[in-house]
């Protein structure tokens, strides 16, 4: 079983899923950089060069490799609008890491290396989220909102939930 991240992007999922597995010690694998490796280029030129049907289908197949093994596994934003990973989420702890289009467009930022935000960070990030949360949170074993807290304070919390003591 993994522990799994999920959420919009900027939710954190990234950067508390890192620091989750650090204290908790387990292997610690961040899907997007795992598609980054199989096909040799960052997810802003994995885009540009062969398409979004490209990358979710090399997506689906990385993610649902991965929740073959154990560890803390953060997911893209978007892995979620796929039924076979939502399949093979079952029987995993999953996370959803709560934020607003506010908050989560202050962290992305405006030069976001994510391609389905650019032009208009806000607005894209109001239409995916409409879509996307009552999935978000029809997977989730657990909730957690990260609006004004610090990703170190949520990961500290959900290793401290597992048995991490400080
Ligand atoms: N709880 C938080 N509070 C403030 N900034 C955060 C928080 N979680 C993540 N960040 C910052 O927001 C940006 C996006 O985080 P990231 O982990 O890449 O999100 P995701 O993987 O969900 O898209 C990063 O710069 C990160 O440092
Ligand atoms: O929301 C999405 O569809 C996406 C989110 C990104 O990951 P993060 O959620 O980690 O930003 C990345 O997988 C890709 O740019 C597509
Ligand atoms: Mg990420």
């Amino acid at each position: 079983m993994s522990i799994v991240l999920i959420g919009a992007p900027g939710s954190g999922k990234s950067t508390v899923g890192k620091r989750l597995a650090r204290r908790l010690g387990l292997t610690f694998v961040d899907v997007d950089h795992r598609i980054e490796e199989v096909v040799g280029k960052p997810i802003a030129e994995i885009f540009a060069d062969h398409g979004e049907e490209y990358f979710r289908a090399v997506e689906e197949e990385a993610t649902i490799e991965l929740l073959g093994s154990c560890g803390v596994l953060s997911l893209g934003g978007g892995s979620v609008m796929n039924a076979a990973i939502r399949e093979a989420l079952a029987g995993h702890e999953v996370i959803w890491l709560k934020v607003s289009v506010g908050q989560a467009s202050r962290r992305v930022g405006l030069n976001t290396a994510r391609p389905l935000l650019l032009g208009n960070v806000r607005g894209r990030l109001i239409e995916l989220m409409r879509e996307r949360t009552p999935v978000y949170e029809s997977l989730a074993t657990e909730a957690v909102e990260t609006d004004g807290r610090g990703s170190a304070e949520v990961a500290d919390q959900l290793a401290a939930e597992r048995g991490w003591a400080q």
